[in-house]
């Protein structure tokens, strides 16, 4: 199991204020960067691209940053965010014609590679790329928009991700996205997560810091 990390979703942050918000939120705590790319098409809303990643690379954030692609078809913009400074890289099976070949895109850009599982889509194809994925993102919410609700039966289909990733024997991220707060953080690690995005649950509070300490004492616990 990864060490439990820590990523808030920029799509709750100021986008007026991009640049500052990520240097609180990273000072306040926070491990990775969490960036939502939503194209109008693949979701119904649109927020940023690679132009965005890359200015936040040239304002001279090195943290991890972990895009998160809601977008298709999605390899003609893989290329783009491996140059604007992606440190993870992952997008829907739904989205891919090829998703063996999407994974080597990535991979072979230098970004680490992950697929993401929407509430009701099976992790089968999971079986046949086991050893091509660095991340696998849960999405504990429909995708498209920040502050909905998590869906419970999410927690039993961690449990199935951990039984893989567990079997695979590889170092793997296990992150789930979507209605994570102080409140649930902890039964979500016990089912297996290891890393934790949260938008509204850390942007919409007035202490970043605070919310962050409170998530890892939860996490000490589970
Ligand atoms: O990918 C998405 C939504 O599609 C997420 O990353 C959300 O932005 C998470 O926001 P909260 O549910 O934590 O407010
Ligand atoms: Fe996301």
């Amino acid at each position: 199991m990864q060490p439990f990390a820590i990523a808030p979703s920029i799509l709750s942050a100021d986008f007026a204020r991009l640049g500052e918000e990520v240097e609180n939120v990273l000072a306040a705590g926070a491990d990775i960067v969490h960036f939502d790319v939503m194209d109008n098409h693949y979701v119904p809303n649109l927020t940023i691209g690679p132009m965005v990643c890359s200015a936040l690379r040239k304002y001279g954030i090195t943290a991890p940053i972990d895009a998160h692609l809601m977008v298709k078809p999605v390899d003609r913009i893989i290329g783009d965010f491996i140059e604007a400074g992606a440190t993870y890289i992952t997008f829907h099976p739904e989205a891919s014609e090829h998703i063996d070949r999407s994974l080597q895109l990535i991979r072979d850009g230098g970004c680490k590679a992950g697929l993401v599982f929407n509430p009701a889509t099976p992790l089968d194809v999971l079986k046949y790329v086991m050893d091509k994925v660095d991340m696998i993102l849960l999405m504990s919410v429909n995708p498209g928009f920040g502050g909905q609700k998590f869906i419970p039966g999410t927690l039993d289909k961690l449990r199935e991700a951990r039984a893989l990733i567990d079997a695979s024997g590889r170092d793997i991220r296990l992150e789930i996205d979507g209605g994570v707060n102080v409140k649930n953080i902890r039964e979500i690690a016990a089912a297996g997560a290891d890393t934790f995005v949260a938008g509204s649950a850390i942007f919409n509070a007035p202490d970043y810091a605070e919310v962050i300490a409170a998530m890892r004492a939860e996490l000490a616990q589970a």
